[in-house]
């Protein structure tokens, strides 16, 4: 028993802010405590973990690179690192090129710094902007330290480059994030190569239904080659778009062994796994084909290191981890629970005193609503479990007095969340108190405002400035008119939102200011149904990256398990815009009906034109045969050019959506994910014929009756017609 090698191994989750050194130092030496006090001789932070992973262009500053060498110094002098194995992320200069690095720390020594082999380059990562990869593959250098450190331990230089450290009991090697979803991982040719720990400090975001690709990877990496593997990740929002949704994990042999928290509100998270190492060498051993590749096998440096990871001979029985299946959310919990993170480390980091929230009554605004009401669900449980981070966060953000914090969520709520129903003469009773409904379920302090003589002032004035009045097309005006009549309501609630936003807190007696939330989803984004500057125009939008499809089993979900009823009428009712008159009181007008096409196949645009990289005459291909038992070609072909020229049309309004959580893939946010033009011929002439073509083909192929145009909206026909008209005179 006592030859055996088991190690207790620590991961964690981290909330890092990117350039909050102080802070990201205090959250590293807590995590290291803490694994300490666990019984662990080795922890692994999350990538870029002591500047922040996001700090993007700073990683371009020579400043970025020598605050984190301080914070290696105070971890240090601090004596963190004393008899414990720390393995913390950093960008690194090494000859004059800068790489993104791991630095294994042991007693006041840096044991060896592990550049970064294939960067992130994709989506939302942008790495080789800030880093190159290093391309010396097996192959160590020596670094020279810089002064202060060397004069702190006396240590002037360390290896540099693809090593793997050996200890008195056990080999590990480093891995950082995308190299875990290579095609060619290094963690295999080091698992081949002997190691038998494999170690992921990771920065990586959220997006809904990804977190089984992380984990799938981890398992066949391990169950294919044997070994024990180690993920930390960032977690919170540090600064931007993504949230970083943790979930540390410990991995053996293929089985997940132990799995941190996906979202919370937690700074620090350790989560430590007892892992029996001749496990893996057995399991190794089994396997004749792995021996085979093993044995001839590329060898990795070694740098050996005189300390074992392993509990020495003698010293108490430690119970290795049992296997447990993988946690995995529902997307509609991940829609609640992601956002509700991100908002409040967003609302504590940037001083604000709570939000305000246009609440129209309808899916997008309820929904955002749900999420803060989440928000504060989630603040009470972590005060509840004795957070006293969270706590203390409450407390000053909420404005309590001294010895008061918040009693429950709906309380907190009514200090953090204003929301304003803005009706006009269009709006229905219906919309008005189902907002008051889910205000009043939710606990905010809720406002119900009639916004007509402020649009009256407006049409008024611009009246008296041309001698002209603009009516409504019910009331026989042109298309032109009917939009610039609905446009200024939509508008002016913007500008009302922000007024409110300013001086609510001064209203209440309190100090400082709210952030104003936006609620356009993904597909009204991409294709452009909003009006730009309305109450789109916020400060942040925790779902301008979720489809309205999910939203609304969203809005299902939280009707239950947030405790929201009002939420199951919201989604219920039809999404409508209200901008234009009643007709015998009741909305004529539905968002779908307007747009010309559903929310469901505004999904399916979205998926292909992004995910799948579809230009127009593809996305007719894959869907011709998608919907061959829906729709004739000619009707495809129409659709297809239909959501092209819309989404040609306002290509522009996604260069000032207001920033938002990135939660899909398709996500058109112009300004960090989907770089295209924004000036587009919205004809598309050239691609539309060819889909013309096609389509014709087809149909004579199918050998089936005359193609019927399919139904436009007609919202959409007026500014179609209006493009035309405008184009045509130019
Ligand atoms: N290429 C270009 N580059 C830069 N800017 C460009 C531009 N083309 C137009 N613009 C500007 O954009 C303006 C047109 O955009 P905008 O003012 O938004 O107006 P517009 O897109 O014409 O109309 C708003 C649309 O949103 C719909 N809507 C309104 C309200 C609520 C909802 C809902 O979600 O429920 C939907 C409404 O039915 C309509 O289709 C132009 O007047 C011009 O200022
Ligand atoms: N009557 C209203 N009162 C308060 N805010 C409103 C009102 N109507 C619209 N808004 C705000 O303006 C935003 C954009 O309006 P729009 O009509 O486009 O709504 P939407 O995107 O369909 O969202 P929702 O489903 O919340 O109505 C809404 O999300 C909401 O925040
Ligand atoms: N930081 C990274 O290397 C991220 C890589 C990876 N594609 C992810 O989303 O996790």
């Amino acid at each position: 028993m006592g030859n055996q090698r088991v190690a207790i191994l620590a991961t964690c989750n981290l909330d890092q802010w990117a350039m909050d050194f102080e802070g990201n130092l205090r959250r590293i030496t807590r995590s290291i405590a803490e694994a300490r006090r666990l019984g662990a001789r080795y922890r692994v932070g999350p990538e870029l973990e002591i500047p922040g992973y996001g700090c993007e262009d700073h990683f371009t500053e020579h400043d970025t690179v020598e605050h984190s060498w301080e914070c290696v110094a105070e971890l240090m002098r601090g004596g963190h690192t004393d008899g414990m194995v720390c393995d913390v992320g950093m960008p690194v200069m090494h000859r004059g090129v800068r790489y993104n690095c791991r630095l294994l720390l042991l007693n006041r020594r840096v044991l060896l710094i592990r550049p970064k082999l294939h960067l992130a380059n994709d989506g939302n990562y942008r790495e080789t902007r800030y880093f190159a990869t290093w391309k010396r593959r097996r192959q160590v250098e020596e670094h020279t330290l810089p002064a202060e450190l060397q004069q702190l331990t006396g240590q002037q230089r360390c290896p540099f480059g693809d090593a793997a450290l050996c200890f008195q009991d056990t080999v590990l090697a480093a891995e950082t994030c995308e190299e875990l979803f290579t095609p060619h991982a290094p963690h295999i040719g080091l698992a081949l190569a002997g190691v038998e720990i494999i170690s992921n400090g990771s920065g990586s975001h959220h997006q809904l239904r990804k977190l089984n690709q992380r984990l799938d990877l981890m398992m066949s990496g391990t169950a294919k080659s044997g070994g024990v593997y180690l993920y930390a990740n960032q977690r919170g929002c540090d600064g931007g778009r993504l949230y970083f949704d943790g979930c540390a994990a410990v991995v053996v042999n293929g089985q997940l062994v132990a799995q941190g928290s996906q979202f919370s509100l937690k700074e620090v998270e350790v989560v430590t796994a007892t892992v029996d190492l001749d496990e893996v060498v057995s399991y190794r051993g089994a396997v004749a084909s792995l021996q085979e590749q093993a044995s001839s096998a590329e060898p990795v440096p070694l740098v050996h290191v005189e300390f074992s990871l392993c509990s020495p001979p003698g010293s108490a029985f430690h119970l290795p981890s049992l296997p447990r299946e993988p946690l995995y959310l529902d997307a509609e919990e991940e829609i609640a629970r992601g956002p509700a993170c991100w908002l409040w480390d967003y609302m504590r980091r940037a001083g604000a005193s709570g939000f305000l929230l246009p609440l129209s009554g309808g899916a997008d605004s309820s929904s955002v609503a749900a999420i803060v009401g989440c928000m504060c669900q989630m603040v009470c449980a972590a005060v509840a479990a004795g957070d006293q981070d969270v706590l203390a966060d409450a407390v000053r953000v909420g404005q309590y007095n001294e010895g008061q914090q918040p009693k429950d969520a709906a309380e907190l709520a009514n200090r953090l969340l204003t929301s304003v129903y803005m009706g006009t003469e269009n709006s229905s009773q219906e919309t008005q108190d189902r907002a008051s409904q889910l205000a009043g379920q939710v606990g905010a302090y809720h406002l119900s405002v009639k916004i007509d003589s402020v649009v009256a002032a407006l049409t008024n004035l611009f009246s008296a400035i041309t001698g002209r009045m603009p009516r409504f097309r019910v009331h026989g005006g042109s298309p032109a008119e009917n939009l610039a009549l609905q446009n200024i309501q939509a508008r002016l609630r913007m500008v009302l939102a922000f007024l409110l936003a300013q001086l609510m807190p001064w209203v209440r007696g309190r100090s400082g200011f709210l952030l104003v939330l936006g609620s356009a989803n993904v597909d009204e984004g991409l294709r452009g149904y909003l009006t730009k500057y309305d109450c789109s125009s916020a400060d942040i939008n925790p779902i301008g990256g979720v489809s309205k499809a999910d939203l609304r089993r969203f809005l299902q979900w939280g009707a239950l398990h947030l405790g929201y009823p009002a939420l199951a009428e919201v989604e219920a009712a039809p999404p409508t815009a209200e901008l234009e008159p009643l007709k015998d009181g009741a909305v004529e007008q539905t968002d779908e009906q307007d747009m010309g096409m559903t929310y469901e196949e505004l999904g399916v645009y979205g998926r292909l034109r992004k995910i799948s990289r579809c230009g127009p005459i593809s996305m007719f291909r894959a869907l011709l045969g998608r919907w061959r038992d829906r729709y004739t070609p000619a009707e495809v072909a129409e659709k297809v050019k239909h959501f092209f020229k819309f989404y040609a049309i306002n290509r522009h309004k996604a260069t000032t959506l207001t920033p938002s959580y990135h939660a899909e893939s398709y996500s058109p946010d112009d300004n960090r994910f989907d770089h295209r033009q924004f000036l587009y011929n919205f004809r598309w002439p050239w691609q539309f014929e060819r889909i013309d073509q096609l389509a014709q083909q087809a149909q004579q192929q199918l050998d089936g009756g005359a193609a019927q145009s399919s139904k436009v909206g007609t919202a959409a026909v007026q500014l179609e017609e209006q493009h035309e008209a405008a184009l045509a005179g130019s």
